[in-house]
């Protein structure tokens, strides 16, 4: 399975480090075998050798150039950072993102054969149009995106989900990633609000692969947690 920590804006170079550290230790002394990613804030990003695959949450699609406060292939690749997120929900609704934008991001980091995790979800007022709404609007964020490519992984992170204490239903997830995994065969991760208290659960549900978590993985003994069910979970 999959086990993903989004930083976001938190946590310091230093505090990162040992973030990471202590998360490779845990990881080491439980023979944690599952795939186990950490995004850092990019001013964070370092080398990284182990278990633990560190990943950027953002960058520009470019090698280098003129496109002040962003950062491009050069810079992820003087830390050997070989996976990217794209198209998380902070970036298309804070940021303001367009999907024109996204998959040019996406195309630029799968040409350089980067893995992908390609996050998609609906806002609450599309959640409450109903679900076949709510498919068409997702299936929007699929619009020229490459749902073949071999190194990508799906995020599905309901937007009012996210930092908001509340989740969909268990049946509600089974039932959207049933719809999603007959767009794309990639591993599908849910995310919104995991915590440690039900993470097991969520990771036991049909059709997920792995989560994506935000606050509740800055506790690094909380996101070992996870990995470890996520071990004893695994299928
Ligand atoms: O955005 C998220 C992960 O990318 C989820 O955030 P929370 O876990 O804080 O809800």
């Amino acid at each position: 399975m999959i086990i993903a920590a989004n930083l976001k804006t938190n946590l310091t170079r230093e505090k990162t480090a040992k973030y990471i550290a202590e998360v490779e230790s845990f990881l080491s002394k439980n023979s944690i075998s599952e795939e186990v990613f950490v995004f850092p804030a990019t001013s964070s990003l370092n080398s990284h050798s182990g278990a633990v695959v560190v990943g950027a949450q953002n960058a520009y699609p470019t090698t280098n150039g003129a496109f002040t406060g962003e950062i491009g292939y050069e810079q992820l690749e003087e830390f050997g950072i070989k996976t990217i997120l794209i198209g998380h929900s902070e970036r298309r609704h804070i940021i303001g993102e367009t999907q024109e934008e996204l998959v040019k991001k996406f195309n630029f980091y799968k040409e350089l054969g980067f893995k992908i995790i390609y996050c998609v979800g609906e806002p609450l007022e599309i959640r409450e149009a109903g679900f076949d709404s709510m498919m068409e609007y997702i299936s929007a964020q699929y619009e020229g995106i490459d749902a073949l490519y071999e190194n990508l992984i799906v995020a599905y992170e309901p937007v009012w989900a996210i930092g908001t204490g509340l989740t969909p239903t268990n049946e509600d997830i089974v039932a959207i990633h049933a719809e999603l995994k007959k767009k794309s065969s990639a591993p599908l991760l849910y995310g919104g609000s995991v915590k440690v208290t039900n993470a097991a659960e969520v990771l036991a549900l049909d059709g997920v692969d792995g989560v994506l978590v935000g606050s509740a993985a800055l506790y690094a003994e909380h996101f070992c947690t996870m990995c470890e069910y996520a071990q004893s979970l695994s299928k």
